[in-house]
């Protein structure tokens, strides 16, 4: 399986000192920032947009943007993002009326393409696009805000999601979401994933290395 890569939830940083957060958490030893876009229409919250990405590089960001589209249609704002500098692209099924153009858009485009499933979304929408996917995202809370807990239902369906990747024989990020800590963070690696946000559990404490440094002996004790 891939290497294990940490994605702060930048939604749990201080947006009023949010170019200096992603700083500070990338060198914590951060991998990947992970970017929640909220519309108030398909989630009951409004973030942010292209133009914070876009800012973000232009404040020196190199390390890959890995940005969860919760809006609804996907397809008007997935080539901002992709001009802003976004590295994975990745949407809820729900929000697009063509699954398969919306993926081919994000990878025409130059970006990695993703599918996120909330606690309730069957994963049968992959069923005939796995093949143009990079990045599968399940949530394990419900989605729109940070601080919530961990739904256990969602390490069965890790466990499906990692047979459907491994079955596959394409190179695909299994990525979880939602209510990952230090306490949890070993048996999700258990149940299959690659790629873990963490929001709240990393800026909600002053030390964003001392997390992070935590989170990956867990991952390394992992089975
Ligand atoms: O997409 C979302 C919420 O909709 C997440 O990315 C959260 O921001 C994760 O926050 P924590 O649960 O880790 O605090
Ligand atoms: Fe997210």
């Amino acid at each position: 399986m891939a290497d294990n890569l940490i994605a702060p939830s930048i939604l749990s940083a201080d947006f009023a000192r949010l170019g200096e957060e992603v700083v500070n958490v990338l060198n914590a030893g951060a991998d990947i920032v992970h970017f929640d876009v909220m519309d108030n229409h398909f989630v009951p919250n409004l973030t942010i947009g292209p133009l914070v990405c876009e800012a973000l590089r232009k404040h020196g960001v190199t390390a890959p943007i890995d940005v969860h589209l919760m809006v609804e249609p996907v397809d008007r704002i997935i080539p901002d993002f992709a001009q802003a500098g976004a590295s994975y692209i990745t949407f809820h099924p729900e929000a697009s009326r063509h699954i398969d153009r919306s993926l081919q858009m994000i990878r025409d485009l130059g970006c990695k393409s993703g599918l996120v499933f909330n606690p309730g979304t069957p994963l049968h929408y992959l069923e005939h696009v796995l093949d143009k996917v990079d990045m599968i995202l399940l949530m394990s809370v419900n989605p729109g805000f940070g601080g919530q807990s961990f739904i256990p239902s969602a390490l069965d369906k890790l466990r499906q999601a990692r047979k459907i990747i491994d079955d596959s024989g394409f190179d695909i990020r299994l990525e979880i979401d939602g209510g990952v800590n230090v306490g949890n963070i070993r048996e999700i690696k258990e149940a299959g994933a690659d790629t873990f946000v963490a929001g709240s559990a990393i800026f909600g404490k002053p030390d964003y290395k001392k997390v992070i440094d935590d989170m990956r002996a867990e991952l390394a004790n992992a089975k």
